[in-house]
């Protein structure tokens, strides 16, 4: 018989609890879709606290580390004119006291705001900004030396699981520890297929690690992420975009605002539907049970 899984222990981030039963806690993902653009960045706050999320989340790079070595001198026509790989890399990153305001931002609009450390010092910097939380990306499950420095941080950490085998996944949670962990099923196919989707690892991964399990999507459209919601998913992130067709390699496969409002909106009413799994006749069935049942047990 399944039931609704009670027994695993919530997480708290902020003053969020990320678990069975809490609210869905939905982050925009503006990772570098800013293109380095402060007002971009804020109007991606906006639209994320317009549609109701509860935080928004940055990618953290020191690119001379970050960046692997075959890329950094492939060279990119960007907005800003032709450049090395790597110059791109620092185009996009924002500064202490960039990220000060917009967490800032991100706060007095009732928005957590935190970030993906892709290296070290980048887990120094956003801890320097008193960030309520990390997330380990896809790309970093198997950097264990990037784990232990965000296991040292105490704070409560978000690991995603794209492009990862499950004894990687099972070296990253030893390193990290289930006791203040929430983890993502994600594939990262960009946009992602259906076929490539797997939403059942949602439930895999909980029976596996115990721990609450969210989704990070790359599909195109709503439906993927609605279903891990009804899957289980505690928390979903989307990446978001003022326009899809803006220049950057994240753009197509994000979400435009009116988008992820419906996504929220979609999920709220979900929220409520998913019920606890408890059997019960609800006051809204006893008229038609009086008119309909013909025999009273
Ligand atoms: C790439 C990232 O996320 P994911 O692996 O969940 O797609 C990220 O958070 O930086």
């Amino acid at each position: 018989m399944t039931s609704v899984n009670t027994e695993i222990k919530p997480v708290a981030i902020g003053d969020s609890l990320l678990g069975t039963g809490q609210q869905v806690y939905v982050i925009g993902e503006i990772g570098i879709n800013h293109n380095g653009d402060m007002e971009i960045a804020k109007q991606l706050i906006d639209v994320s606290a317009e549609a109701g999320a509860n935080a928004v989340k940055f990618q953290k790079r020191t690119p001379d580390i970050s960046t692997p070595m075959d890329m950094r001198d492939k060279i990119r026509s960007t907005p800003w004119g032709d450049m090395t790989y790597l110059d791109y890399r620092y185009r996009v990153e924002f500064d202490q006291a960039q990220y000060k305001e917009l967490i800032s931002y991100a706060a007095s609009k009732g928005l957590h705001a935190f970030a993906s450390p892709w290296d070290i010092p980048s887990v120094h910097f956003m801890e320097e900004q008193g960030a309520v939380t990390h997330k380990v990306a896809s790309a970093s499950v198997t950097d264990i030396e990037l784990l232990k420095a965000l296991a040292e941080t105490g704070k409560p950490i978000i690991l995603s699981t794209g492009m990862s085998t499950i004894e990687q996944i099972d070296k990253a949670v030893e390193t990290l520890g289930t006791s203040n962990l929430v983890m993502m099923h994600a594939t990262s196919t960009y946009p992602l297929p259906p076929e490539e989707a797997n939403l059942r690892m949602v439930e895999t991964l909980r029976d596996r690690y115990q721990v609450p399990v969210g989704y990070s999507g790359h599909e195109r459209g709503l439906q993927i992420s609605l279903a891990a919601v009804a899957l289980g998913a505690v928390t979903v992130e989307r990446h978001i975009t003022l326009d899809r067709t803006m220049w950057g390699s994240d753009q197509a496969s994000s979400l435009e605002p009116k988008g992820f409002a419906s996504l929220i909106r979609d999920i709220r009413i979900l929220e409520q539907a998913m019920g606890d799994g408890v059997k019960k006749v609800f006051p809204g069935e006893l008229a038609p049970l009086s008119r309909l049942r013909r025999v009273d047990a």
